[in-house]
Order: C-alpha cells, then sequence, then structure tokens
C-alpha cells in the first residue's frame, strides 16, 4: 500500500488566507477593516500559542486587532463590561473570549452577552440554533475548518459514513451537524460509547476530539478512511501531539492530518473568515 497523503492543514491555511486578505484590500476601498478583540482572562499558558496565532494571523491579513488581558482574579460583571462596551465598539467586528474562563466566572453568561453578529467563535446559543437548523450562521471555527480539510482531500462526503469521537459543544457535536449537513451518515462516539474501536472502524471519514494524547491507533482505522485529528495536547517534554497516534495510524489510513500542522492553523484561519464575514454584513456590504 503506498503511504498516506498527510493533509497539510498549514498550507491550505496559507491559500485561504490569500483569497481574505485580496477581500480585505477590496474592503479597504470601501473604507472598512475588519476588527477583531480577543478578551483573556488570568494566564493559562496554552492560550498563549492561539492567541499568538491570531495576533499574527491579523497583523498579515491587515485586520485590526485588539487583545485584552485580563487579571484571573477579575469578577464576572468585569468581563461582562468589556463585552459590553466592545458590542458596541464600531472599530470591532468579532468579539472572541478565550475559553475556558477561570471558575469563579460563568462561560454562559459571557458567550450569551456576546453581540451574536460579531460572535466568530459560533458559541452564542443564537448561533447554535442556527446551525442546528440549518440557516446562515457564524459557524464555529473548528468544525468549520474541519469540513474545509476534508474537502479539500478531494474525498466525496455525501453518502459517506463519519464517525465523530468527541460530544463536545465546541468541537464533536457542530462537526456532526456540519457533516449531516454534508450529507454523510453520523455516528457519534463519546466516552461511555462501549464499542468504540469497531464503530470506528466502520468510519469512512474519523474525527477525533477527545482530548487524550495518541489514544486512537490503527485498531480503530478502517483502511484508507480519511483521518481528521482535533486533539491538541501538550506533552511533559513540551511537545503538541494529536488525540491520534499519527505515525501506527498513517500506515493504513487515507489522507491524515498532523498535529501541529492540521487543524490548528485551520482554526484561526476560519476565525479570520467569520471576521471578515462579520465586518462586511456589519458594514452592510453583504
Ligand atoms: N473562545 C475560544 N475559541 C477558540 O477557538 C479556542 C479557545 N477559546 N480556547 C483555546 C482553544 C485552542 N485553540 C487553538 C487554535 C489553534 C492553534 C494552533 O494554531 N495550533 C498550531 C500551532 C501549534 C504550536 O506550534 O504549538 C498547529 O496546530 O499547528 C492552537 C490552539 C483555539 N481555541
Amino acid at each position: 500500500m503506498t503511504a498516506a497523503t498527510i493533509i497539510n492543514g498549514k498550507q491550505i491555511s496559507e491559500e485561504i488566507r490569500e483569497g481574505i486578505a485580496l477581500e480585505v484590500q477590496q474592503l479597504s476601498k470601501q473604507g472598512v477593516r475588519p476588527g477583531l478583540a480577543v478578551v483573556l482572562v488570568g494566564d493559562d499558558p496554552a492560550s498563549h500559542v492561539y492567541v499568538r496565532n491570531k495576533e499574527k494571523a491579523c497583523h498579515d491579513l491587515g485586520f485590526y486587532s485588539e487583545v485584552h488581558r485580563l487579571p484571573a482574579d477579575s469578577s464576572q460583571e468585569e468581563v461582562l463590561a468589556l463585552v459590553d462596551k466592545l458590542n458596541k465598539q464600531s472599530s470591532i467586528h468579532g468579539i472572541l473570549v478565550q475559553l475556558p474562563l477561570p471558575g469563579h466566572i460563568q462561560e454562559k453568561a459571557v458567550i450569551d452577552a456576546i453581540a451574536v453578529e460579531k460572535d466568530v467563535d459560533g458559541f452564542h446559543p443564537v448561533n447554535v440554533g442556527n446551525l442546528v437548523i440549518g440557516d446562515d450562521s457564524l459557524l464555529p471555527c473548528t468544525p468549520a475548518g474541519v469540513i474545509e480539510l476534508i474537502k479539500r482531500t478531494g474525498v466525496e462526503i455525501s453518502g459517506k459514513h463519519a464517525v465523530v469521537i468527541g460530544r463536545s459543544n465546541i468541537v464533536g457535536k457542530p462537526v456532526s451537524l456540519l457533516l449531516q449537513r454534508e450529507n454523510a451518515t453520523v455516528t457519534m462516539c463519546h466516552s461511555r460509547t462501549s464499542n468504540m474501536p469497531e464503530i470506528a472502524k466502520q468510519a469512512d471519514i474519523l474525527v477525533v476530539a477527545i482530548g487524550r494524547a495518541n489514544m486512537i491507533d490503527a485498531s480503530y482505522v478502517k483502511p484508507g478512511a480519511v483521518i481528521i485529528d482535533v486533539g491538541m495536547n501538550r506533552l511533559e517534554n513540551g511537545k503538541l501531539a494529536g488525540d491520534v497516534d499519527f505515525a501506527s495510524v498513517k500506515e493504513i489510513s487515507g489522507p491524515i492530518t498532523p498535529v501541529p500542522g492540521g487543524v490548528g492553523p485551520m482554526t484561526i484561519t476560519m476565525l479570520m473568515k467569520n471576521t471578515l464575514l462579520a465586518a462586511k454584513r456589519l458594514s452592510g456590504i453583504e
């Protein structure tokens, strides 16, 4: 068997970003510059890579960006007051409040407070509801990036069996809905699934988002299946590992994403795409 294709999320991101940069140029002629605000409460170290990569993307694409770093002991009222200010600020079209928030702050209260039109994470209940219904909405970034990566493998999604491992609100659930929207037959597995390898082995497309380093080995994989690894696990040696045991799985799978360089860069690219879209809509251009 020939070696599996490695899906180059970094390169695909670059291609999409070139298109976004062109649109930003066009928009600037109409006096609009997409603006993104990121709110970081406390100093979760895992957040830093993400915020750094996001700032770089904003800079490279000519977006306006603000990062608000609040101390870990900020009150919920303080965070809500900042969100309210950003909701009203015309230079900002996208607001992302980095999760997880410190335990004393209710994530739901904060997400609910973000203006629906500026919710570039796609986490607000109105955007989630529209996703479920199939109406137009700002799509959550990682799930949107996953679909884009699958489409670019050239493998048809329609009619295929997709298995999603993980049922979180930010990845597993929305990815399942988007795959279903693409006419896949979708099975969701999770921590209580009793015969997971057996089910996963039926997948033509396997999306893994469980948060356990290298858990999915070749015994979960049908030969030739598309493998999308959403995992981001920081190992003790400081390296990043996915949820998929890349070395063993790539020997039998079809196209497979690496970590890093797979889904991660796409998440940021989709955030930029959402911010561009929000800027156009808020400016009455689309
Ligand atoms: N409201 C909110 N929205 C999020 O989208 C969100 C969040 N909170 N909290 C944290 C997670 C994590 N996350 C990442 C996205 C991309 C990379 C990324 O760019 N990874 C690169 C680089 C990794 C590296 O070099 O260390 C890669 O996979 O190749 C990392 C992490 C978004 N998150």
